[in-house]
């Protein structure tokens, strides 16, 4: 049988469908039987067994968990929001003043610029969206930079693991209401505002831990596990900003998966474009195990040569990403209509990147893959068709 990859599944050859699917049978299995009729992890489990237990399983299963506490808390607020409305409205003198409205929108003002500085692929998209969501898509973004910048920025050589335990408390105090600067403010107004969780946040620190150690992935498994802590969690943090369509009859948690299959892809497709520069920076995502099986080595990267073998494995790996991104368009339809637009643009752009690498004859050492400002033009209508399109009829 040839080599299957199953899209959600990271065990790329030990699973059987061949198409992709919201869960494979493996996924099922291990999320429905195994993960249920495990003893839950509260206080009586000590932390070696929850250790062990980590160990044994794979970074699908773990990253699943998290996909379901978030529908979870999306399922209670909901719960609340009902009972809210169901209550008369009181004024209790705490609505936002004057001053402090003015200050919000300084730094949310203040989000906007750094966004736009930093001109990465995804400020398009939320040009697109409406005002007050886009306000929310700023503030998370910054703070995202802000943390990628720990490990990746100008000053990274000088980040200790002991910084990032700093700014997880920092993190803690912007989701308790004590922002640090004019960026937290925003965040910790966002927070505010919607039923947005701190795991995904303290995951991503939790990548960036990863980065400082960690340059080689033995395997798919582990890159999995990478992409959902770097971008994964993006895309967790972004649906409850985002929303759900009242229409839609789709899971919270399909769509949450679909949202994590979005990140993941985006992940992916950062990588398969800048092998070369990573490289130079001593650093190879590429999973290890799959590299020997097509018979390239570290060096082989090192020297950046596009052979025959190079096109092949890197044939493999678009095809990989591009699951994710199917993955991600069944979601995408579930979200309100008023962000619809935003994510179908910055799918189907950051998806290109991939055509582009392929434009190049796999050559991902030195030549930078980009979409061209005509190219990214001309899918944006196509992305509107697409998000016209409303919420499935049938439940997932
Ligand atoms: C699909 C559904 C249901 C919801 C959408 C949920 C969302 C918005 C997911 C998006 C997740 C996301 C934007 C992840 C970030 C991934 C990533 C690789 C970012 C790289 O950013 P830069 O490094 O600035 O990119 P460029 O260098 O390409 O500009």
């Amino acid at each position: 049988m040839s080599a299957v990859l199953c899209v959600v599944c990271p065990r790329v050859n030990a699973c059987d469908h061949s198409l992709p699917r919201n869960y494979c049978t493996q996924r099922r299995c291990s999320s429905n039987n195994k993960l249920s009729s495990k003893p839950s992890f509260s206080s009586g489990v000590s932390a070696y067994s929850r250790a062990v237990a980590n160990l044994s399983r794979s970074s699908e299963e773990r990253v699943y968990e998290v996909v379901q506490k978030q529908a979870a808390l999306v399922r209670e607020h909901r719960r609340e929001s009902e009972l809210d409305l169901k209550k008369p409205v009181e004024n209790d003198g705490t609505s936002t003043g004057t001053t402090d409205w003015n200050r919000l929108n300084e730094a949310y003002e203040r989000c906007r610029e750094f966004c736009a500085d930093h001109d990465n692929t995804f400020y398009l998209g939320t040009l697109l969206m409406m005002p007050e969501l886009r306000r929310a898509f700023w503030a998370i973004s910054v703070w995202c930079r802000r943390t990628d910048d720990l490990v990746d920025g100008p000053n990274a050589t000088y980040t200790t693991p002991k910084d990032l335990e700093r700014w997880e408390k920092r993190l803690n105090d912007i989701f308790e209401g004590r922002p640090c600067d004019v960026y937290d403010v925003a965040l910790s107004d966002t927070a505010s505002k919607y039923p947005i969780d701190i795991q995904p946040f303290k995951d991503m620190i939790e990548g960036m831990k990863l980065d400082l150690t960690k340059s080689r992935y033995e395997n798919f498994d582990e890159l999995y596990l990478y992409c959902y802590h770097v971008a994964g969690t993006v895309g967790l943090m972004s649906v409850p900003v985002i929303g759900i369509a009242p229409k839609s009859k789709a899971s919270i948690e399909s769509v949450y998966n679909a949202a994590l299959a979005l990140g993941i892809a985006n992940q992916l497709t950062n990588i398969l474009r800048d092998v070369g520069e990573d490289a130079i920076r001593g650093r190879i995502y590429l999973p290890q195990d799959e590299l020997a099986q097509a018979g390239l080595s570290d060096e082989d990267i090192f020297c950046g040569k596009v052979t025959d073998k190079w096109r092949s494995f890197m044939k493999g790996q678009i095809k990989r990403a591009r699951m994710f991104y199917y993955e991600a368009e069944k979601g995408v339809s579930e979200l309100n209509l008023a962000s619809r637009w935003a994510v179908w643009s910055s799918l189907l752009l950051y998806r290109q990147i991939l055509d582009a690498i392929e434009a190049n004859d796999y050559n991902n050492f030195t030549k930078r893959a980009y979409v061209a400002k005509a190219k990214k033009l001309i899918s944006l209508p196509v992305a509107l068709g697409r998000a016209l399109k409303g919420p499935s009829k049938l439940a997932s």
